[in-house]
C-alpha cells in the first residue's frame, strides 16, 4: 500500500498533476494542506525532483514547521533542504544573499510595529504634519495598504491628483521609506515589496531563483495580495508549476490587503490552468458541516461549492446565552473541566474562539481559577516585552550598528546620563552630515556643543565595540549572557524584588533558552548560527507559532489566528450583533464588510471536528462601556433543528449581585430572558432613559466636539443618532455611547 490510497481520486489527481500551473479550489476540511504535503513527497520519491528544488509558501511558520515533520514522517527522509516557509521568511532569506544589488546592506534590520510606529512619530515630527488630523496609525496603514499593491510614494503622489490629503500621505510615506532605508531597516510589507522590486531589477538574481525553485506551492492562496501575487508569478513565470490551494469562502485577509481576485482571476492570468474542487470533508461531522454550509450560504459573492461528508453526524451545536461575559466564561471553564475529568478530551483538544482579542481576558480568569492550563495566542506577544525589547536592541546594534532605533532605545539603558539635549545634538549633526545616530556618536568629539556629555558617549560607543569585537567569536547564546552581565540588567531586577520583576527574569530566561534552541536547529541543518540570523528569525515569528504541541493546555485565540488549524472541541464565544459581525461591519460600509464577517465565521465553525459551542452574552463590556447584545445573526442562519438550545438561562444559579447594582433592572431582565433565550425580543434598557436632545439641536461630543443632530433612528437595542460635526464631519453612533450633551 502507498501513501497515496489514504487520498481519494480527486486529491490523487491533484497530486499526480505536477507540471503546469494547477488551482485547488475547495471547502474547509477537505484536504487541501494534506493534498500539498503529499504532491512534496510525491515530486521527491517519485518524480525524483531534488528536494532543493521545491518551494512550499505556508501561512504562518507554525503551519511551515508541520508540513515540514509531515513531509518527513510520509517520505522517510530529511526535508531539510525544501523550502518550507511563510511568504515574508522567504522573501527575508532571499533578501538576505541579494538585497545589496538594492543598495541596502545585507545585515538589514526588520522593523516591528513599534519600531514603526517611533520612525512615523519622528516623519511627522519632522514634516510638521499635524498627528492630530493625520493619525500615525492611519498614516502607517495607508502606506501598508499603498505596499500590497506595490504602489511608491511617487505613484501615490501622482494618483492624489489634487487631493490634499493624498498627497499628505505620499509625502510622510516618502520620508519613511527614506528613514527606514537609512536605518537600513525594512518593515513587514517591505519584506515582499523589495523582493518583487529585487527580481524586477536583477534579471541574475531573478533566473537564479527560477531555476532553483521549479515546483512551487502556495496554501491559504485566498488571503494573499497583489504584492503576494506578483512574487510568486515572477518565481514561476519560466516553468509554470504553481500549485496554489485555497478557499473564496475563508478569504478574510481582506482589511490587510488580501485580493481575492489572486484566486478567482487565476485561470486568467495562467490560462492553461488545471483547476481541481475537493468536496468531501474529513474533518467535521455532518452537524457542523450542514450548520457552516448554511451560514456561507448567506453570501451573495461567492463561487457555488458543494462540501459533504461521511463522518457521524454527531451532537448538534451547543448554543448558550448568558446574561454577561463572566457567565459565559464561567460556563466554558466548566464544561472543559467537567470533559476533561471525565476523560472525554485532553486540554489541547480545546479551544476557545473569539473576534477581538480583549475578549480573552475574562477566560484568563476564570481558567486561572479553575486550574485549566492555557495559552493565549496574539495577546502581548513576547518579542515585544520591554525587557526583550531592550536586550534585542543591544543585539541588534552589535550586529548592525546603523540601526538608529534600537542604538535609541538602549543609549540609556542602563541609565548613562546621556540627556535627550545631548542625544538631539548628535543626531542633528548625523541627520547633517547623512550618517547614522551610532557613527555620529563615535565621531562626538566634532559635534558642536557636546561639551561634558563626550565622556559619557565615549563610554557607550566603547562598550558597543567591545561587543561588536566579541560577537566574532562568541554564540548568540554567549553574547546575550556577556550584555546581560555587563549592563546589570538582571541584577537591577533582582534588586527590585517585586512580582513583575520576576516575571522580567523570567522572560529573560526564556530568551536565553531562545538562543540556545536557535544554536541547536541551525547545526541539525548544518548551518552557521549566525546573529543576524537569530535576530531575523525572532523578527518573524509571529504569536501562534510559540505553540508547543506537545504541551496540553486550552488554545484561545482570535478567529483569524485559527485559519488553517483544527480542534475535536471549539467553543465560539461572544457570539453577538455588534461584537461578531462587528459593529463596523453592520453600520458602515456596502455589506461587503458583513460578508467578510460571515467567511470568518465559516473559518470558525469548520474548524471543529467534533463538537461546536456558540455562546453569547446579553450584556458585556466594552472599552468600559455595558452594551446590550442582540444573538448574533450567524448564529440565527444555523437552522433550529441543527441547534440544541440545552437549559435556558434561569437554570443557571444567577449571580447578579456583582454585576448590576439595581435591583430592579437585574428582576427585569432575568423576566425578558426567561421567555426567550434563543431569538429574544428586543432589550430596550437603554431607550428607558429618553433622550434630551432632538434632530436640529446643537450638541457635545467629548472627543468630537460640537454638532448638529440630523437624524434619530430607532435601532434595535438603542437609538442611533447621526450627527454632523463641525471638526470631523458626519458620524453615526449609539445614545448611550455617544453620551452627546444638548447646548
Ligand atoms: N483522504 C483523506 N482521508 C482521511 N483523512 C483526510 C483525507 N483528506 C484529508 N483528511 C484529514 O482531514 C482534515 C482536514 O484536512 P486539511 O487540513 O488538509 O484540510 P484543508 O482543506 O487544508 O482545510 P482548511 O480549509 O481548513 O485549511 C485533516 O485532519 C486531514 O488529515
Ligand atoms: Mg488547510
Amino acid at each position: 500500500m502507498s501513501i497515496y490510497d489514504s487520498l481519494n481520486p480527486m486529491q490523487r489527481q491533484a497530486v499526480f498533476h505536477t507540471e503546469g500551473p494547477l488551482l485547488i479550489l475547495a471547502g474547509a476540511g477537505s484536504g487541501k494542506t494534506r493534498v500539498l504535503t503529499h504532491r512534496i513527497a510525491y515530486l521527491i520519491q517519485e518524480k525524483e525532483v531534488n528536494p532543493w528544488n521545491i518551494l512550499a509558501i505556508t501561512f504562518t511558520n507554525k503551519a511551515a514547521q508541520e508540513m515540514r515533520e509531515r513531509v518527513d514522517r510520509i517520505a522517510g527522509f530529511g526535508s531539510d533542504a525544501i523550502w518550507v516557509s511563510t511568504f515574508h521568511s522567504t522573501c527575508a532569506r532571499i533578501l538576505r544573499r541579494h538585497i545589496d544589488n538594492l543598495g541596502y546592506d545585507t545585515n538589514f534590520t526588520i522593523y516591528d510595529t513599534d519600531d514603526q510606529k517611533s520612525v512615523i512619530k519622528d516623519v511627522c515630527r519632522r514634516l510638521n504634519v499635524d498627528t492630530k488630523i493625520f493619525k500615525e496609525r492611519a498614516l502607517l496603514s495607508q502606506i501598508s495598504h499603498a505596499k500590497d499593491n506595490l504602489i511608491t510614494p511617487d505613484q501615490m503622489e501622482m494618483d492624489a491628483a489634487g487631493d490634499f490629503n493624498q498627497k499628505k500621505t505620499a509625502m510622510v510615506y516618502r520620508e519613511y521609506q527614506a528613514a527606514l532605508r537609512k536605518n537600513n531597516a525594512l518593515d513587514f510589507d517591505d519584506l515582499i515589496v523589495k523582493t518583487v522590486e529585487l527580481f524586477q531589477n536583477c534579471d541574475r538574481v531573478l533566473e537564479y531563483y527560477q531555476e532553483r525553485f521549479k515546483y512551487i506551492m502556495v496554501d491559504e492562496y485566498q488571503d494573499t495580495n497583489y504584492a503576494q501575487f506578483k512574487f510568486v508569478s515572477l518565481l514561476a513565470s519560466r516553468y509554470e508549476n504553481l500549485c496554489v490551494v485555497g478557499d473564496d469562502d475563508q478569504s478574510i485577509y481582506k482589511f490587510r490587503g488580501a485580493n481575492i481576485e489572486n484566486i478567482l482571476g487565476y485561470e486568467r492570468v495562467f490560462p492553461n490552468a488545471a483547476v481541481i474542487r475537493l468536496e468531501q470533508n474529513y474533518r467535521s461531522t455532518q452537524n457542523i458541516l450542514n450548520a457552516a454550509n448554511h451560514v456561507i450560504a448567506n453570501n451573495a459573492e461567492r463561487k457555488e461549492k458543494t462540501l459533504w461528508t461521511e463522518n457521524e453526524e454527531g451532537p448538534k451545536i451547543h448554543f448558550r446565552q448568558f446574561m454577561n461575559g463572566f457567565e459565559e466564561a464561567e460556563y466554558i471553564a466548566g464544561e472543559i473541566s467537567k470533559a476533561h475529568r471525565e476523560g472525554l478530551c485532553q486540554y489541547r483538544d480545546c479551544a476557545i474562539l473569539y473576534r477581538t482579542n480583549a475578549q480573552s481576558r475574562l477566560f484568563e480568569e476564570k481558567f486561572i481559577n479553575a486550574n485549566i492550563p492555557y495559552k493565549i495566542v496574539g495577546g502581548v506577544n513576547f518579542y515585544a516585552r520591554k525587557e526583550i525589547k531592550d536586550l534585542l536592541c543591544y543585539l541588534k546594534t552589535v550586529d548592525n550598528a546603523r540601526d538608529d532605533l534600537a542604538v535609541q532605545r538602549i543609549i540609556n539603558v542602563p541609565k548613562r546620563g546621556i540627556g535627550a539635549t545631548t542625544l538631539g545634538r548628535v543626531q542633528d549633526y548625523a541627520d547633517k552630515m547623512g550618517i547614522s545616530l551610532y557613527e555620529a556618536l563615535r565621531v562626538a568629539e566634532e559635534v558642536p556643543s557636546i561639551g561634558r556629555s563626550l565622556s559619557k558617549i565615549d563610554g557607550f560607543v566603547t562598550f558597543i565595540q567591545m561587543l561588536k569585537s566579541k560577537a566574532q567569536a562568541y554564540t548568540v547564546e554567549d553574547l546575550l549572557k556577556e550584555i546581560i552581565e555587563l549592563t546589570g540588567y538582571v541584577k537591577e531586577l533582582e534588586a527590585e524584588d517585586t512580582e513583575e520583576a520576576r516575571a522580567r527574569i523570567e522572560n529573560i530566561d526564556e530568551l536565553i533558552s531562545k538562543t540556545v534552541t536557535y544554536q541547536q536547529t541551525m547545526e541539525e541543518q548544518d548551518q552557521p548560527a549566525t546573529l543576524a540570523g537569530f535576530l531575523e528569525e525572532v523578527a518573524l515569528v509571529a504569536d501562534i507559532d510559540t505553540v508547543d504541541p506537545e504541551q496540553d493546555y486550552v488554545l484561545l485565540m482570535t478567529l483569524h489566528s485559527a485559519k488553517g488549524l483544527e480542534f475535536p472541541r471549539v467553543f465560539m464565544a461572544g457570539m453577538e450583533t455588534g461584537i461578531f459581525p462587528s459593529y463596523m461591519s453592520i453600520n458602515y460600509g456596502d455589506g461587503s464588510e458583513l460578508e467578510e464577517e460571515r467567511r470568518l465565521c465559516y473559518v470558525g465553525i469548520t474548524r471543529a471536528m467534533k463538537e461546536l459551542t456558540m455562546t453569547c452574552a446579553r450584556q458585556r463590556m466594552v472599552r468600559g462601556e455595558t452594551q446590550y447584545n442582540k444573538v448574533s445573526q450567524f448564529v440565527q442562519e444555523i437552522p433550529r433543528d441543527l441547534v440544541d438550545l440545552g437549559h435556558t438561562i434561569q437554570e443557571k444559579k444567577p449571580k447578579m449581585e456583582q454585576v448590576f447594582s439595581s435591583d430592579s433592572k437585574y428582576s427585569q431582565m432575568k423576566q425578558i430572558f426567561q421567555t426567550k433565550a434563543y431569538k429574544p425580543k428586543e432589550f430596550k434598557v437603554t431607550k428607558a432613559d429618553a433622550l434630551d436632545y432632538q434632530v436640529g439641536d446643537t450638541v457635545r461630543h467629548m472627543k468630537f466636539g460640537v454638532g448638529i443632530v440630523k437624524a434619530i433612528a430607532e435601532g434595535g437595542r438603542d437609538y442611533e443618532v447621526t450627527v454632523d460635526f463641525d471638526k470631523v464631519g458626519v458620524k453615526k453612533m449609539f445614545a448611550s455611547f455617544a453620551k452627546l450633551k444638548k447646548i
